[in-house]
């Protein structure tokens, strides 16, 4: 069985760019292939589910061509899907499986729909009746009330209201109102029962908006749509970050400290999930908001409150509550969630298994679920996933009570985000960050610091030597910002172990010669490169922990850096430094013009308007003037013990 060891983590701050948004994802691939017109969608999810429709609507003949990172042009079939006759394989994604079961009963088409076992017991019973109630025929292929379905053409008849149950998944009722405007008749949906999770279906309404179709909505009980409406592409729609996805990020800031960015959801979002940070803010955790990102910090005293919530509005997110409940100063209750009992594995009876494993005392019911945090998390704990990539996302959040937690399986975060952990450590794995002048010794001692305590390491100057280098390869001027920050964002560049490549061809003593270092010192002057650089070094933040030098580590690369050192020496002291690396290397050289080009590196690096060389006021100043080696690499050492867990 694969799985995964977390160390045990004792902080989180860092910025997160989210993946898309699942919700909004699979949406408006079906809306655009159901509109006139073609739909440019950016910021598209990347993910299984987000596969898993995309492989279906190319299989119902719809034109979808890639048009950039993350992003595609859909040829809307105007209402109608070419193929009349397939078989689809839906996984388990319930946000495909549902909204194209309604969409193929009114297509006149034969289909059958199927997924995984687990999808075969998952309800879908309510949406099936609401369809049969308008004459489409929809059949059971195994046990009724479940999938997998076929559909038959049928004549489809609209002259009485649909009575539908909203009890068990909202996702039934998104399902017919994004269906219903392709019968081109008036409709209206009447809820049998109380609908749940409501804000999904502000999500849908919103959505089929932006692609021309207006719904009348009654409190939440009746829902009317009128003749003659049609799907228009509206053009272009971008995804917003995924709100859900957000969750995790910001429980690690209010549990690990923080402050934990998200960037792609805020105060403008029509995902109710970002009503988390409101739940969060309700324990006690700092939360500020812009119209585009959300920041979680832990309470600026004591520990995180515990609460007694209904969260029938946000049953994904309220997952990561339930983790979170484990920090809190008592006994934490999540009341109405009976949907989790039908989502991708029972969640409720998921959950209370992995807490306890943790050393949570947990009570569960039909709709509920009440945690006792432990005094102190039970260490190595190895928490079964379920092939849920939410519990598996949630438990991660255990590691940070300082316990190393093993995660079995933990490739079922592919469904909604893929690369998890590996922006889980971007926030969370401690930072050590050396800055200073040319020749001072960063890049020596940084390496020996990282041996020692076996952490990876960044050589961020590497970076722009590299850029510098690639620039001259590729004729391009130094100066010429538009054009080496392109080369910059696409650099071919890897690393194996001592080894520097460019585009495959060993580069390593190549950028190390003082032509690079001067060309290496003018591109990084330039703010375009350095912006075009900034999210691959943080790429470099990974468990157990990172060694990184240069100029600007601690001040912009990495301001939330636990141990922040500002390397120096003399400039006499670096030139003969330099003067004799130089001449080991067989390399001729001079004291005297070294010194004049290790000052004119340092005036352009300490003068520049973007990260301009300096020491921060909460780095430690280690002058290694008179220090060897030996003595500056425990002095960083030594700031390292004091300053990390
Ligand atoms: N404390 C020290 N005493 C004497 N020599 C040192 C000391 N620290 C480093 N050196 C030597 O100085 C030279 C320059 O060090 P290094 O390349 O690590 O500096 P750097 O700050 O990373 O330079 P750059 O910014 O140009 O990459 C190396 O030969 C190294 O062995
Ligand atoms: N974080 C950094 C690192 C480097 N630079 C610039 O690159 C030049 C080369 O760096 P070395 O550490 O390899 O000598 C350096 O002179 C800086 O101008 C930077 O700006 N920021």
């Amino acid at each position: 069985m694969s799985f995964l060891d977390l160390p045990p983590l004792h902080r989180a701050a860092g910025l997160i760019r989210l993946p898309g948004s699942k919700s909004i994802s699979n949406r408006t691939l079906l809306l655009a292939a159901l509109a006139a017109g073609d739909t440019e969608i950016h910021d598209l999810l990347d993910s299984d589910d987000t596969r898993v429709m995309l492989a279906s609507l190319r299989q119902l003949g719809i034109d979808i061509a890639p048009i950039g990172p993350d992003s595609y042009r859909v040829k809307g079939a105007g209402g109608v899907f070419p193929v009349k006759e397939a078989s689809l394989f839906l996984g388990n994604a319930g946000t495909a499986f549902r909204p194209l079961t309604a969409a193929l009963a009114l297509a006149g088409g034969r289909y059958t729909l199927s997924g995984v076992p687990r999808m075969h017991e998952r309800p879908i019973g309510d949406l099936v009746d609401g369809l049969r109630q308008i004459g489409a025929a929809v059949d059971y292929l195994e046990n009724p009330g479940y999938p997998p379905l076929t559909l038959q053409p049928a004549a489809i008849r609209l002259d009485r209201p649909i009575r539908v149950r909203g009890d068990v998944s909202s996702q039934f009722l998104t399902a017919l109102l994004m269906a219903l405007p392709l019968s081109g008749q008036a409709a209206v949906i009447e809820m049998s029962t109380e609908l749940i999770s409501k804000p999904y279906i502000e999500i849908t309404l919103n959505l089929m908006a932006r692609f021309g179709v207006k719904v009348e909505r009654q409190g939440w009980e009746r829902f009317s749509i009128s003749a003659g409406q049609r799907y228009r592409s509206p053009g272009t729609i971008h995804v917003e970050g995924d709100a859900s996805s957000a969750s995790y990020f910001l429980a690690a800031g209010a549990i690990g400290g923080g402050p934990v960015r998200v960037e792609g959801v805020g105060r403008d979002s029509i995902q109710g999930d970002v009503a988390f940070a409101a739940a969060l803010e309700a324990m006690g955790a700092r939360i500020e908001m812009g119209a585009n990102w959300m920041e979680a910090r832990s309470p600026a005293h004591g520990k995180l409150k515990a609460f007694d919530l209904d969260l029938n509005h946000i049953p994904d997110a309220a997952m990561t509550l339930a983790v979170a409940a484990l920090f809190a100063d008592g006994p934490c209750t999540l009341r109405n969630i009976a949907s989790w009992r039908v989502k991708e594995t029972d969640r409720i009876a998921a959950m209370a298994a992995e807490l306890r494993k943790v050393g949570a005392t947990v009570e569960e019911d039909a709709d509920f679920i009440r945690v006792v945090p432990p005094a102190s998390l039970t260490p190595s704990a190895s928490i079964a996933t379920y092939d849920d990539h939410r519990m598996a996302m949630c438990l991660s959040l255990a590691a940070l009570g300082g316990v190393p937690v093993r995660i079995l399986e933990p490739e079922c975060v592919a469904k909604t985000f893929p690369d998890y952990f590996e922006r889980y450590a971007e926030v969370t794995a401690p930072v050590i960050a050396i800055d200073g002048p040319s020749a001072s010794g960063k890049g020596t001692v940084a390496a020996r610091v990282a041996t020692t305590l076996g952490y990876h390491m960044l050589d961020s100057g590497a970076l722009y030597r590299l850029t510098a280098l690639a620039a001259r390869k590729a004729g391009v001027a130094w100066e010429d910002e538009a054009a080496v920050a392109a080369i910059a964002a696409a650099l071919p560049a890897e690393f194996e172990g001592e080894r520097i490549l460019l585009s495959g061809e060993e580069v390593s003593e190549a950028i190390r010669s003082e032509e690079m270092g001067d060309g290496a010192s003018k591109v990084a002057a330039l703010p375009a490169v350095r912006a075009a650089l900034l999210a691959r070094q943080r790429a470099y933040r990974r468990w157990p922990g990172l060694v990184a030098d240069g100029r600007d580590m601690g001040s912009v690369v990495f301001p939330w850096a636990e141990c922040k050192v500002f390397l120096t020496a003399s400039a006499e002291a670096r030139a003969e430094r330099r003067h004799k690396q130089l001449i080991a290397k067989g390399v001729p050289a001079k004291i005297t013009p070294l010194l004049q080009d290790l000052r004119e590196r340092d005036a352009r690096d300490t003068a520049r308007s973007v990260a301009p060389l300096q020491k921060c006021a909460e780095a430690e100043l280690l002058d290694t003037s008179n220090l060897s080696i030996e003595q500056a690499v425990a002095a960083v050492l030594g700031c390292a013990r004091e300053r990390i867990h």
